[in-house]
């Protein structure tokens, strides 16, 4: 048995509790983008001509993801960043955390995906055009709502993890025969999919609607954002790519 075996306290109900508290993160995140609007200069490569970055978002994530190495984030294995090149090391002291996943974690980061998904696909559905010259701080909330969906979606190797431990004679010989379509089955719950998506339209209505001290005027209907995004988000991406990232942890996992 190669695996760490300490991390006795996760157990599936306990990863499931990290992704719903998760998604508050994610919600919270696109509301806080949707103030903004498209403000298209933060991606335009021409408009900011920072040597070496590209856009102006490029130039704010790669910065802050190397002062944030140097604080520690990324020692911590929830963590992953989106340029894992030349990422300065951490300068504080480190950390104990639960060593309850294997090895070949460590080798899985799907972040180009994520990015690609989130500027071609998220972006166009939740900003709306405009622009308002606050381009720094836009860059900002993208950086951190990309953070947050891109944890949610790396946590599938503990999910994934939880999982082999509760059945690993049912994962096992899948695992050997290298059956990605076996194991995408074996690890889906379709119920619990339904739930979530649910969940999240529901949360995304709830904590984007207007709050009025003036109990007259009730439920203006105003929305910070179209809680659709959060479902969609969801059901195309957030979902499928979290099992994407559990089919690989668990194609690792006997190495
Ligand atoms: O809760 C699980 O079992 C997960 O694997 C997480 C998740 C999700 O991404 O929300 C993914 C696959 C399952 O079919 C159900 C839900």
């Amino acid at each position: 048995e190669s695996s760490p075996d300490s991390g006795k306290g996760y157990t599936l109900a306990s990863v499931r509790e990290a992704l719903v508290r998760q998604e508050d993160t994610i919600i919270y995140g696109l509301i806080e983008r949707a103030k903004f609007p498209s403000n298209s200069h933060t991606y335009d490569e021409n408009y900011a001509e920072i040597k070496g970055c590209g856009s102006l978002v490029e130039f704010v994530v790669m910065n802050t993801e190397a002062l944030q190495a140097q604080a520690g984030r990324y020692k911590n294995p929830e963590e992953n960043p989106f340029f894992p090149e030349n990422l300065p090391p951490s300068v504080v002291p480190s950390y104990p955390f639960t060593e309850i996943l294997h090895p070949g974690a460590a080798s899985i980061n799907i972040n180009k995906s994520i990015w690609k998904m989130y500027f071609q696909e998220l972006l166009p559905l939740l900003a709306t055009s405009g622009d308002d010259g606050n381009y720094a701080q836009t860059a900002a909330s993208d950086l951190s709502l990309l953070q947050a969906i891109s944890r949610r979606i790396h946590y599938g190797k503990f999910v994934a993890e939880v999982k082999f431990r509760d059945a690993p004679q049912d994962y096992e010989p899948l695992i050997r025969a290298k059956d990605r379509e076996g194991l995408m089955k074996l690890l889906t719950f379709t119920s619990v999919e339904e739930e979530v998506r649910k969940r999240v339209e529901k949360k995304a209505t709830v904590f984007g609607q207007e709050v009025s001290l003036n109990s007259n005027n009730g439920d203006s209907g105003k929305r910070k954002f179209d809680p659709s995004v959060a479902s969609q988000l969801y059901q195309k991406w957030v979902i499928p790519l979290t099992k994407e990232v559990q089919v690989e942890y668990l194609l690792r996992r006997l190495e």
